[in-house]
């Protein structure tokens, strides 16, 4: 007893409601019909599962997911005809076509995003149906393509698919509920939120997409094998139909995409009422209309769709307590954790030197020919008037941005032209000046997500437990903010938010930390464990390069300081000599820092 009450209430209701679906045949199965009307439910809720990979995950919609059911069955039926095997068996080549073909489109068209990548998903789809019209030779055109019927006795003709795709309904949410444990889909969780912040913690972005795309097709293309067996008939404008499409994403807006279960809730729903409109609508043309209104009412009523918006109210009523955590005392107490960074013998000179580095908005020269070096295991300041480049600086360095000119060393090697998601391998991390954390995902996820490598087992290590989890765990710890981990990042004041973003950071194992403005907006009686914290990491091995304002603090923790004016380096040195410079006293400081008999 005490063990079911620990599965989690979701797992325990969708286990109850297979054991229902598993039973329904056994004890009536002379029901060609409710079963019928079913297993297209368990069809609409596979498409609808694997799109959530892409578009529920990733956040990239697509219009045009049909086209992989369609392509599952051309391939079984093409396959069977030419070979005389059932289409049953080679069902799984269905869902291997479909993710080459995914994959390899993938590569072109997740280059765009938004509104310009749903169109092309749809252009896709109409573009499969005109091929599989005209390439008479493999697809029999629009006369379409006829199977032999089931080996089966007709009198239980729809019980071996209706378990066949409750099979394939069940591999399918398994295959969701994996990837949304692992890094691989906390990065790609990362990416629907904020895709230029997920690559400058080492989300290789175009990969993680790619295989997202190829996933999420995958179950749907087997699927497709099965399907044209099922139907014994296939024609272009059937297997590639925008409707199919379109109720694929009906599901998952209903239900709540995004969600494990939410697409599988809202293709029954969908389902049911497609099946009502059909039978008792009148006509072909009622479905359409009916299911358009139900759209319109989804986005205007339930934008999250069913389920998160149930366990929002769940969540009003049943309020999470999180215990006051003492965060100035967590800091002074867990800086012990922090990793050592061992020295690698060839770690010898500057660790980032920036020469000539250059970017023009149009008409305004943000950064102009500047030269910056930070040498190995300091804590170097960048300071300057507002609007000098600092920033955009940072972003150079980092890859948010391309510079137009100039060449950037960092550790000994050129990384000008590498990706964001490069440096951050190499060891450069960054935080920016208005925190960018993912609002929508939980603290702990949150400072999981960074990927410090670009491997393969790294991807795909479990993000909710495992080494990677108490990882994060320890991080959270030492900033202070463990007892949040399961809070939502958005919910978090913007100085803890500060905070976790600086454990987020941690978590790529950086050789050289960027921090843009770490004390602004942090309680004051924080700053100073800041410090402290900055300190001891700096201890550890890793090196600093601050952008900040806040002029005593960064006298007291840098050395040394570089002054920019006008997109340029106008000063360098210690912060004694800076503090009295007449050059960084009149472009910046001003008179509240000129020594008294100067001013006398
Ligand atoms: N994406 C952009 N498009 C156009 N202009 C930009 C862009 N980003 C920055 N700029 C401009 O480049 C100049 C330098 O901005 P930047 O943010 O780098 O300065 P900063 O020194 O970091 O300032 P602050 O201390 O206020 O943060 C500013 O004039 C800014 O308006």
């Amino acid at each position: 007893m005490s063990l079911i009450r620990r599965i989690p209430r979701q797992h325990l209701i969708a286990g109850i409601a297979l054991l229902v679906l598993v039973l329904y045949p056994v004890v009536n199965p002379w029901q060609p019909y409710p079963q019928g009307v079913l297993l297209l439910m368990f069809l609409l809720a596979i498409q609808a599962t694997g799109w959530n990979i892409i578009s529920g995950f990733a956040g990239y919609i697509s219009l045009g997911h049909s086209m992989f059911l369609g392509l599952g069955s051309y391939t079984a039926a093409i396959i069977a005809l030419h070979t005389g095997v059932n289409p049953l068996w080679v069902a799984p080549i269905g869902g291997v076509t479909a993710v080459v073909i995914a994959m390899a489109f993938g590569y072109i068209v997740l280059r765009t995003r938004g509104h310009a990548f749903v169109i092309i998903t749809i252009a896709l789809l109409l573009s499969a149906q005109i091929v599989a019209t005209n390439w008479k030779s493999l697809t029999n055109g629009s006369d379409g393509i006829t199977l032999e019927l089931p080996f089966w006795s007709a009198d239980f003709q729809n019980i071996p698919f209706y378990y066949a795709f409750l099979l394939l309904l069940v591999l399918s949410v398994l295959f969701s509920a994996w990837i949304a444990r692992t890094k691989f889909g906390t990065g790609l969780i990362a990416i629907r939120e904020d895709e230029g912040k997920a690559a400058s913690i080492g989300v290789n972005t175009t990969i993680f997409k790619i295989i997202a795309y190829g996933a999420s097709s995958f179950f749907i293309g087997v699927a497709g094998g099965v399907y044209a067996y099922y139907q014994t008939f296939l024609n272009p404008v059937g297997a590639f139909a925008i409707l199919g499409s379109v109720l694929i994403v009906l599901s998952a807006l209903v239900g709540g995409r995004g969600t494990l279960y939410g697409p599988v809730l809202g293709a029954f729903i969908v389902g049911l009422i497609n099946e009502g409109a059909t039978v008792y609508g009148g006509s072909s043309q009622a479905r359409v209309l009916i299911l358009g209104l139900i759209l319109v009412a989804v986005v205007l009523f339930l934008p999250a769709g069913l389920l998160p918006t149930i366990e929002k109210a769940w969540r009003k009523r049943h309020p999470v307590k999180v215990e006051f955590t003492n965060q100035v005392g967590a800091l002074s107490h867990n800086t012990a954790v922090v990793r050592e960074r061992v020295p690698e013998p060839a770690s010898t000179g500057p660790l980032l030197e920036v020469r000539g580095a250059t970017k023009r908005f149009g008409g305004l020269t943000a950064v102009d020919g500047a030269d910056l070096t930070v040498e190995r295991g300091s804590i170097t300041a960048l300071i300057g008037p507002n609007g000098s480049g600092k920033t955009t600086l940072f972003n150079l360095i980092t890859g948010t941005m391309a510079a137009d000119a100039g060449t950037i060393t960092f550790d000994g090697k050129r990384i000008e032209k590498l990706p964001p998601w490069s440096r951050g391998h190499l060891g450069l991390g960054r935080t920016f000046q208005v925190t960018r954390l993912f609002k929508d995902m939980t603290v702990l996820q949150n400072v999981v997500a960074p990927q410090p490598d670009g491997k393969l087992r790294t991807m795909l290590a479990d993000a909710v437990s495992g080494s990677e989890a108490a990882r994060a765990r320890e991080l959270l710890d030492i900033v202070g903010l463990g007892s949040f981990e399961q809070q939502k990042a958005g919910a978090l004041s913007y100085g803890q938010q500060k905070l976790v973003e600086l454990a987020q950071v941690l978590m790529l194992e950086p050789q050289l930390i960027l921090l843009d403005e770490p004390a602004g907006g942090v309680n004051p009686s924080l700053l100073g464990r800041l410090t402290e914290v900055i300190r001891e990491l700096n201890r550890s091995g890793i090196t600093f390069l601050i952008v900040e304002h806040n002029i005593p603090l960064v006298l007291d923790l840098c050395d040394p300081v570089h002054v920019f004016a006008r997109g340029a380096c106008i000063a360098s040195g210690p912060p004694g000599q800076i503090r009295n410079d007449p050059v960084v006293l009149d472009a910046y400081l001003g008179d509240d820092w000129r020594p008294q008999d100067a001013h006398a």
